[in-house]
């Protein structure tokens, strides 16, 4: 069986709550081959952000080449990517990989029938990461056109929190009718599939809480237990990077989305406090101390 991988690219939290330590953390516990590229420095703590150091652009885009084409992970997840030209670079290395891997599968393969499955693509997780959970800013001035036009057409499953979607479509998201609007607002820029996370709604009915899993075929509501107060950072990384080590171990989308949603669920409850601030995902359930 191919050894499961996934490089995350994305910035640096030296409290270890988001960013690449997050990410690596969730791979591993998935039993996922980790790589990192990195984007930027932050100076941060678990109460929040206080201060960013972005790499020079054309060296960020760098690393990634190298890392992609040494490694060839078949997927990939990004998060605060931060610089424009790093979003629209990124962009442009992506639909170079997916030409190569064409290129490839048809020297190796017999020509296409009916009978030969498609080969499969890698994949592109996009978690949109525009701002810290308490508001900083984690993106320049032209970083929403550059993920609307040179990004989003090549991703495989994009996964925005609310303020998130809102920004990229500037449509007001107020209830799961808005939601489902603005998600088919976001296929439009062409993503394959966008997981429209609901956290930041104010109501959900009852205790209840849902995320939209949304193609231009199907649509599917994932519903969970909503815990009140929440009070933790890094869970966006985190669900995206739980998405991406399941698909690295060959699940459909839906049911990768399905067992990351569930799996950061249960996280959420029962936050590990490390630092001063607020909690962060607790890795394994069962090893918590106090
Ligand atoms: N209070 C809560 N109780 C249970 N699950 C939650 C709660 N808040 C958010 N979630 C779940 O955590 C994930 C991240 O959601 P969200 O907070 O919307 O995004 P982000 O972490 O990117 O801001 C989603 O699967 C969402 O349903
Ligand atoms: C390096 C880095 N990447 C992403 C986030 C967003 O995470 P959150 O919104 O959960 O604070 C962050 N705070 N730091």
């Amino acid at each position: 069986m191919k050894l499961p991988k996934v490089v995350t690219i994305a910035g640096s939290d030296p409290s270890g709550g988001a960013g690449i330590q997050a990410d690596l953390k969730v791979l591993a516990q998935f039993g996922v081959y980790g790589g990192a590229a990195v984007t930027a420095l932050t100076r941060q703590t678990s109460a929040g952000v206080l201060g960013l150091f972005p790499l020079p652009a054309a060296w960020v885009l760098e690393q990634i080449s190298d890392v992609l084409w040494d490694l060839r992970p078949p997927v990939v997840k990004t998060g605060m990517l931060q610089q424009p030209a790093v979003i629209s670079g990124l962009g442009r290395l992506w639909g170079a990989y997916l030409q190569e891997y064409r290129d490839t599968a048809a020297q190796v393969l017999p020509p296409a029938s009916s009978t030969t499955p498609a080969p499969t693509l890698p994949i592109l997780v996009v978690d949109p990461v525009l701002s810290s959970g308490a508001g900083v800013s984690l993106v320049d001035g032209g970083g929403l056109a550059a993920f609307r036009e040179d990004l989003l057409p090549v991703t495989t499953v994009l996964t925005p929190n609310v303020p998130e979607a809102e920004a990229l479509t500037g449509m007001a998201i107020r209830d799961s009718g808005d939601m489902i609007g603005a998600a088919e607002r976001l296929l439009q820029f062409g993503p394959q599939w966008v997981l429209l996370k609901g956290g930041h709604l104010p109501e959900w009915e009852g205790d209840r809480i849902a995320d939209l899993l949304i193609s231009r075929e199907e649509r599917r509501w994932l519903w969970g237990q909503r815990v009140p107060r929440a009070d933790l950072h890094g869970t966006g990384c985190s669900l995206a990077s739980a998405l991406a080590a399941c698909l690295a171990l060959g699940l459909p989308v839906p049911v990768a989305a399905a067992r990351a949603v569930e799996w950061l669920r249960q996280r959420i409850g029962s936050p590990l406090f490390v630092g001063q601030g607020r909690g962060v995902v607790c890795q394994k359930l069962e090893e918590k101390r106090e």
